[in-house]
């Protein structure tokens, strides 16, 4: 069964969070840990994981339904497929678009063994009708379907073997409140910190056999927008130019000049990033404006910008996001080199 991923048919960026083609899916599946020891970071995900997955085992029971949520490329998909195999069941992997009719969720779902992962990604788009079938699944492992046509169709019930859903989605706010409510365990991602991708790379490069110093590994590090599918792409392109600009060491002075190439600054933003601050400050003089402003201004899609691009400027206080719109920060105008205008200024003074 096939994952969706593209979604967000944008131009391909260096710095898109979103795996860019086939071959990159089947180099990310090399690189992604197998252990909840190799997973770096998240300690507060990994702590309530081991503690609980401990637990199911001991007692030889389903794990509760865990729901992943946060931005593309944080380790989602990476962190249910270890938590299948630190449970010792099958993971059983499909997504909320691809599950168009009821009969489509029941046949995953009567197949499934004991004990045994779900994957559901992008669970915020399953369908209504779908949904209702997975409600009586999660809390009884029942489902209703119903069997015949017209006045001689007929609902019966069907027992599951109990199962663990691992539910992931970029957008938490667009669950129905019904469903996340089925949820034991929500475990929210965050960014990475500069140290913790810097750990991602260096084992990256041990996985691709490519020298790397350890100053080296945090400037990739360092501008990859806290996400280490951003960081083992950068690798993979500082690596590239370390082959044929140099003698195959990535060096910091290597990724430097590599990174520069590929246009990503030495804050981590690529050309999206600053077109859309760009923009902000420039075309609405610092906002606050609407995001279908911002998303015609930079000719890209509002999901894009919501999930992809802006999460990252927020966190690092470029942009706020407020009831009445998107605000340039005095960092922004500071990144971009521009003088804030006078109130601004006065007021970060004062
Ligand atoms: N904690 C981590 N430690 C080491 N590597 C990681 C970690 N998290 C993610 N990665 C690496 O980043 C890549 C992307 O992670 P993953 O596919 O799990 O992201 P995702 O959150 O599912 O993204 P999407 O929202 O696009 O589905 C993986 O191939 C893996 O190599
Ligand atoms: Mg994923």
């Amino acid at each position: 069964m096939s994952i969706q991923t593209d979604d967000f048919a944008s131009a391909p960026r260096v710095i898109s969070a979103t795996p860019s083609s086939p071959q990159e899916e089947a180099i990310e599946r090399a690189l992604r840990p197998k252990l909840l020891d190799e997973y770096v970071g998240q300690r507060k995900a990994r702590e309530q994981l081991e503690i609980f997955i401990g637990a199911a085992r001991k007692r030889d029971e389903a794990l509760d339904h865990v729901l992943l949520f946060g931005p593309p490329g944080l380790g989602k998909t990476t962190l249910s497929h270890i938590i299948a195999a630190e449970l010792g069941v099958n993971l059983r992997q499909t997504s909320g678009p691809v599950l168009e009719k009821p009969k489509d969720l029941a046949a995953i779902l009567t197949n499934l063994e004991k004990n045994d992962v779900l994957f559901i990604d992008e669970i915020h788009r399953l369908s209504p009708v779908v949904e209702e079938i997975l409600y009586p699944a999660l809390e009884d492992y029942q489902i209703d379907i119903m069997i015949g046509e017209g006045p001689a169709a007929r609902s019966i019930k069907l027992d599951l073997q109990p199962f663990t859903l691992v539910g992931a989605t970029t957008r938490a706010g667009m669950l129905t409140n019904p469903l996340r409510d089925r949820f034991g365990i929500v475990a929210r991602l965050e960014f990475y910190s500069a140290e913790e991708l810097q750990r991602i790379v260096t084992r990256s490069a041990g996985l691709l056999n490519a020298p790397i110093e350890t100053d080296g590994a945090l400037e990739i590090a360092r501008r990859s927008r806290g996400t280490p599918r951003i960081a083992n792409r950068l690798l993979r392109r500082v690596r590239d130019y370390a082959d044929v600009k140099g003698d195959g060491r990535i060096t910091k002075q290597i990724a430097d000049l590599a990174l520069a190439m590929l246009d990503v600054d030495p804050q981590g933003f690529d050309l999206m990033d600053r077109k859309l601050l760009d923009a902000v400050v420039h075309r609405f003089d610092g906002g606050p404006v609407g995001l279908d402003n911002v998303a015609a201004a930079i000719g890209e899609e509002r999901d894009t910008i919501e999930d992809v691009i802006e999460p990252y400027l927020i966190q690092q206080g470029f942009l706020q996001r407020t009831p009445r719109g998107r605000i340039a920060t005095l960092a922004a105008y500071r990144h971009l080199g521009v003088a804030p205008p006078k109130a601004m200024g006065d007021l970060f003074e004062a």
